[in-house]
């Protein structure tokens, strides 16, 4: 399925797929806890968030940028294998992912339309996979403004942001609570795993 050349692949992931990388990502989480970066604005982020891989995606009154370490100074663990290969199913590259960005919402938690512009090479693409419940993903434009369509992600579902689609404005409007029971205690996980350096 094609969304204004952005692609989703419904339930690419299995349920035993899922099972085994949120088992795994229990791991990045005690080794890297998650936490609320501040935005530039400085008003705390909805979504709470850690990393795997070289480096971490963090923000703060300084801006967004990419941290070789966690903001308590240990480094980011790496990134496990199964997320790896859904990485190397879809991006088209034998590049590994510089980044693994982990996205935790409740029920409650949104993000705003943005782009994903902190890497150094647009070519490669961004890679998105969802785990627990639903979320409202909107697609907009490359610049900001005009008409956005919004689409269901579920858990198992993998987008890929990349060619034309690379820099289109995306966010996430809302969660539904109670739509998973992949996790403990509800919400949504997405990993968005990125090529950080030149
Ligand atoms: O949660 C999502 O599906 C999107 C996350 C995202 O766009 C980001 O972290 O840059
Ligand atoms: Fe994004």
């Amino acid at each position: 399925m094609t969304i204004r050349s952005v692609k989703l692949f419904k339930e690419m992931l299995t349920s035993g797929d899922q099972a085994v990388m949120v088992a795994d990502l229990r791991e990045v989480v005690r080794a890297a806890p998650l936490f609320s970066p501040m935005t530039p604005y400085g008003k705390p982020m909805r979504v709470k968030m850690t990393s795997a891989g070289k480096y971490g995606w963090f923000s703060d009154r300084k801006g967004y940028r990419y941290e070789p370490r966690h903001p308590e100074g240990m480094a980011w663990p790496p990134i496990p294998d199964s997320v790896l290969k859904v990485w190397h199913d879809v991006a088209g590259t034998d590049r590994a992912p510089d980044c693994c960005l982990v996205n935790y919402y409740t029920d409650t938690a949104k993000m705003g339309l943005h782009q994903d512009k902190d890497e150094a090479d647009f070519g490669y693409p961004v890679v998105s996979i969802s785990l627990g419940d639903d979320a409202l993903f909107r697609i907009g434009n490359l610049t900001r403004g005009g008409k956005t369509e919004s689409v269901w992600l579920s858990s198992g579902d993998v987008v890929v942001m990349g060619d034309d689609a690379r820099l289109v404005y995306h966010g996430i409007d809302r969660v539904k609570a109670g739509t998973s029971t992949l996790l403990d205690g509800g919400g949504r996980i997405n990993l968005t795993l990125r090529v950080v350096d030149p």
